[in-house]
């Protein structure tokens, strides 16, 4: 048997058996639901959960910062990024690009470090599809008129741009079928003890009561509304 530290996430067709030792987690959830604030929560005091700082070619809000919020590049940039297929994923969210680059999730998941890439349904769907073995998460908020409060409470969103992402929820919403468990995020510090429980225990996935088919069971009204 070949023991290898983590999975190489993009030489994974390998037929020879290897030992993973690190987990690549996706959390995915329409804008203003809540996951920046959870995973950053998430990433309070935890040495071994490194967190993927995305390029994009979104203009920074206010207080945001270069390299640490996220990679702040021009179109040209992110296209050249593309052409050297340095992103494990891209995709185009309200008019902007997003992308996760391979380099740092790759270097941490080496490092036997569990990554998480906070992205759209678009950006899941390509990630799994590479890498079926990525745990994915969708949250969920408790209702349209708590999304729509959070997105106005922020405080960082124009009328204009707020209006955009409300319309979008729903389309982002649809596809919450496509992940291996589902979170809501009504308050806040149960919906973080609900992560803290998924990413901890991911082994025993098929005893989870967040696996997508139990929670759509539970939540069978909830979804009916938001979606
Ligand atoms: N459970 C909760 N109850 C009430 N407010 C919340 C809850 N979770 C997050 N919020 C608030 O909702 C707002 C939006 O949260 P956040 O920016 O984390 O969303 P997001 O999903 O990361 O959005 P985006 O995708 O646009 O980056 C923030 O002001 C945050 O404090
Ligand atoms: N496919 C990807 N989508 C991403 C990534 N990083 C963020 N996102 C998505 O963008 C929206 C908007 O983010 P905002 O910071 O402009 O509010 C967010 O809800 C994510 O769904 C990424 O690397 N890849």
């Amino acid at each position: 048997m070949i023991l290898i530290k983590s999975r190489d996430i993009f030489q994974n067709n390998d037929k020879k058996l290897y030992q993973i030792m690190s987990n690549l987690f996706i959390i995915a959830a329409p804008s203003g639901c809540g996951k920046t604030t959870l995973v950053d929560a998430l990433l309070n005091n935890s040495e071994h959960l490194y967190l993927s700082v995305t390029h994009t070619t979104r203009k920074p809000r206010v207080g945001e910062v270069d390299g640490v919020n996220y990679h702040f590049i021009s179109k040209t940039d992110f296209k050249k990024m593309i052409l050297n297929t340095e992103f494990v994923e891209h995709a185009e969210v309200f008019g902007n690009l997003y992308g996760s680059s391979r380099e740092k999730i790759q270097e941490n998941l080496n490092k036997n470090i569990d990554v998480i890439l906070e992205i759209d349904w678009q950006g899941a769907r390509q990630v799994k599809a590479n890498m079926p073995n990525a745990i994915s998460i969708f949250i969920l908020p408790p209702s349209k008129k708590s999304l729509l409060e959070r997105l106005k409470g922020r405080g960082q969103d124009d009328d204009e741009t707020i209006k955009n992402r409300m319309s979008d929820a729903e389309n982002q919403m649809k596809h919450y079928d496509e992940f291996d468990y589902l979170v809501i995020n009504d308050i806040f510090e149960d919906a973080l003890s609900n992560l803290k429980t998924i990413i901890h225990n991911n082994e025993n996935f098929n005893k989870s009561e967040f696996k997508l088919e139990k929670q759509v069971l539970r939540h069978k009204y909830l979804l009916k509304e938001l979606i």
